[in-house]
């Protein structure tokens, strides 16, 4: 087995304030306001070619950052990255220009990939079906619904045939057909021996396309393992945070934050 992707003690930090005056006293003397909060800390896990792994985690446990970092949008505070074969990352709010039209964006983001004029030609009409934007291809990207957004994204982004692919929650946003068309083209990928990083809240989805799970609790990892063993311990763990009243499950959330302080 091949390692495709190999995170080493990864974390990534942020300062955090409470007001601007706090920020810019910060900046005048530096370590004298705000504080560092660890949004992925000392993470450490080796994908291999072909694994599709499920991030899983309540809000705010890390699970969009440790994915950006992987995808080479953040770049982390400690620790480092390797991957082998080029990345492309499907968020809902990834790497598509508001300003542009659908269609501007389509020749735009494949131009950052590197693609000829004549590929850029070839392509357009497989990402634009697969969009199912219609004419919509013609407006500005402002004017879309995130599912728009997420179906645009993901269109781009699969014709772009990368070797390790970051979904964000892009697909729990469009409906039902675009969800199933696009995991019917995830498991194409999956069959390719492509890695793929699959960040949802949607437990079934994770289930049904994940064979290992990564949990992540308060920026740590929690567990890493075979879907259905960690799945099971993940779900036993909502069950119970979700009995919890209002004011635990703010306890709890108050608790794992103040961890993640320093
Ligand atoms: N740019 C930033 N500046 C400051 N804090 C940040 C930044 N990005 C993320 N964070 C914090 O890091 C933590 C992890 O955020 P992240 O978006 O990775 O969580 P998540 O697990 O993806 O959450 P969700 O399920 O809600 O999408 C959160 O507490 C968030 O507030």
């Amino acid at each position: 087995m091949k390692e495709a992707v190999v995170v080493k003690n990864v974390s990534k930090k942020y300062r955090m304030y409470r007001s601007k005056k706090e920020q810019l006293k910060d900046l005048l003397l530096p370590g004298k306001a705000g504080k560092n909060f660890n949004a992925v800390d000392d993470v450490s896990l080796t994908a291999y070619e072909g694994d599709v792994i499920g991030l899983v985690g309540i809000n705010g446990s890390g699970k969009s950052t440790l994915s950006n970092m992987i995808g080479g949008i953040v770049p982390p505070t400690t620790g480092e990255i390797i991957k082998q074969g080029n990345t492309h990352v499907i968020a809902i709010n990834a790497g598509l220009n508001n300003e542009l039209t659908g269609m501007e964006n389509i020749e735009f983001k494949c131009l950052l990939m590197g693609f000829s004029k004549e590929k850029i030609r070839r392509l357009t009409p497989e990402i634009v079906a697969f969009s199912e934007l219609g004419d919509f291809i013609y407006q500005p990207v402002k004017k879309y619904s995130s599912g728009m957004k997420s179906k645009l994204g993901f269109a781009i982004s699969v014709s772009a045939d990368p070797d390790i692919l970051v979904i964000d929650e892009a697909l729990s946003v469009g409906d039902q057909t675009f969800t199933n068309k696009s995991l019917d083209r995830m498991n194409e990928f999956k069959d390719k021996g492509k890695t793929i990083f699959f960040v949802s809240h949607n437990l079934g989805q994770v289930k049904k396309f994940c064979q290992k799970v990564a949990w992540l609790e308060g920026g740590k990892l929690k567990k890493y393992g075979p879907t259905q063993e960690i799945m099971k311990e993940y779900e036993e763990f909502i069950d119970q945070y979700k009995k919890l009243s209002k004011k635990e499950q703010e306890a709890f959330r108050q608790e794992t934050a103040k961890r993640r302080e320093g």
